[in-house]
């Protein structure tokens, strides 16, 4: 079915014949209901190593900057990511030349009705269809195209599915990228935005009041009817990530309730594939540095960064934090030059992609620098698996 096709908004039961979800194989679609048969990108008659999909997994709650994150992820690649071209206008999707970002909001099983009726969030496992996500994702890995399903946001109705044709890298972004463990297993990079309650309240009011027109006394009401599934279902996901961005109140401001100025941690996991932690100065020592002085201009409360190992549920990590924020974005190049595993390609990447997007939300604190590194990171992992991948037959054949 061409994507184009896709523009109605009838409700659309999601669910397809489990038989046909165990049908495919390497050379099949995978479709709602159906199942058919496709040959692989660049014409091979079965998909090599080459050919498979970089996934990605981005988990958050819901406006805790996923959307911010991936638009610096996909500008690393470069090309802007757009929706699906002649689909449905309010697809979830975001295209560009190397990347595909699908919200997993489309794996919802129950429509806004339906959460109603059965009296459960969105957060809930049971209003999500975690086997037909497992099967899609690693049908697109895989390198065959799949029929996605639609959750609506305007409408809250589940709509007819869209084409995703296999990209170079795919990132799976949402509420529960690595609840499933199907699901976790298909991941290359796994990532967790940690937005402490204080801010993410901070973020909401800020979004959904001046945006959205909602009341603070109704923000305050959603986000405590969401908060036993999130304590329950998503925050535990943040042990299984490779890299979790943690944003918490300053502590340069003694009891700060203003929420403008952050503290973000990048907690890094040692021994990830194709994955070496950023560091500060010198690799494994504990570090304290507070830049602010000939080289960069600091207002009040100043910029204080920490690295550090540490123990991430029991998981050995390196920490790298900033508390404060930037008051001149260009100067971000001293920090960026006493930065070492940042995996730039030029001298000044990250204050290059910082400056370029310095109008997205939290370019002047760690919030931005981390997404930007992360970003570059990722970039990394995805030419380090693909040179991997190529040389593999290489070697095959030598031997
Ligand atoms: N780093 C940041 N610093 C300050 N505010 C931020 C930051 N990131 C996001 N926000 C605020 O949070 C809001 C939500 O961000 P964004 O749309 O990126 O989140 P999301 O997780 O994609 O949300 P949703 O899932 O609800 O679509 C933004 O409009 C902005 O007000
Ligand atoms: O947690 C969410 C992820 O974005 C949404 O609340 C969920 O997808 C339901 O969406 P809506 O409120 O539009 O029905």
């Amino acid at each position: 079915m061409a994507a184009s096709s896709l523009s109605t908004q009838t409700h659309f039961n999601p669910t397809p014949p489990k038989t046909h979800l165990g049908l495919f194989n390497q050379n099949q679609v995978v479709l709602y209901g159906k199942t058919t048969t496709t040959t692989c990108r660049r014409r091979f008659i079965s998909c090599s190593a080459e050919d498979k999909t970089v996934v990605i997994g981005l988990a958050a709650d819901s406006g805790c900057g996923k959307s911010t994150f991936m638009r610096r992820l996909t500008s690393v690649f470069g090309g802007a990511a757009e929706p699906p071209k002649g689909g449905n206008p309010d697809s979830n999707t975001l295209i560009s030349e190397m990347t595909t970002v699908i919200c997993l909001d489309d794996y919802h099983s129950l429509d806004r009705t339906g959460r109603k009726e059965k009296g459960v969030t969105a957060l809930d496992p049971r209003a999500n269809d975690f086997d037909l996500m497992y099967h899609q994702v690693k049908a697109i890995k895989e390198g065959i195209p799949v029929d996605k399903p639609i959750y609506n946001h305007v409408s809250g109705l589940l709509d007819p599915p869209e084409l995703i044709k296999p990209p170079k890298i795919l990132v799976i972004e949402g509420l529960h990228p690595m609840y499933d463990a199907r699901v976790r297993e298909l991941l290359d990079f796994s990532i967790y935005l940690d937005i402490s309650n204080e801010v993410k309240f901070a973020w909401k009011i800020q979004r959904d009041m001046a945006e959205r027109g909602h009341s603070l006394e109704s923000i305050k009401a959603s986000i405590d009817a969401r908060k036993s599934d999130f304590d329950a279902y998503i925050d535990p996901q943040k042990q299984y990530a490779d890299a979790v961005i943690q944003v918490l109140p300053t502590q340069l401001i003694p009891d700060d309730n203003e929420g403008n100025v952050l503290r973000v941690r990048l907690i890094m996991k040692e021994g990830v594939k194709y994955f070496d932690p950023v560091y500060l100065f010198d690799e494994g020592s504990t570090i304290s540095w507070i830049p602010c002085g000939r080289k960069l201009t600091c207002s009040y409360p100043g910029i204080k960064f920490t690295y550090c190992p540490d123990t991430y549920y029991g998981h050995e990590v390196s920490v790298l934090e900033m508390d404060g924020q930037f008051d001149r974005l260009d100067e971000l190049i001293y920090v960026e030059s006493h930065l070492s595993n940042i995996s730039t390609k030029f001298y000044g990447e990250v204050t290059q992609q910082m400056l370029k997007h310095a109008d997205f939300p939290g370019s002047n604190n760690g919030t931005g620098l981390f997404q930007t590194i992360i970003g570059l990171k990722i970039r990394d992992l995805y030419e380090q698996i693909t040179r991997t991948k190529t040389a593999a037959p290489l070697e095959a054949t030598k031997a």
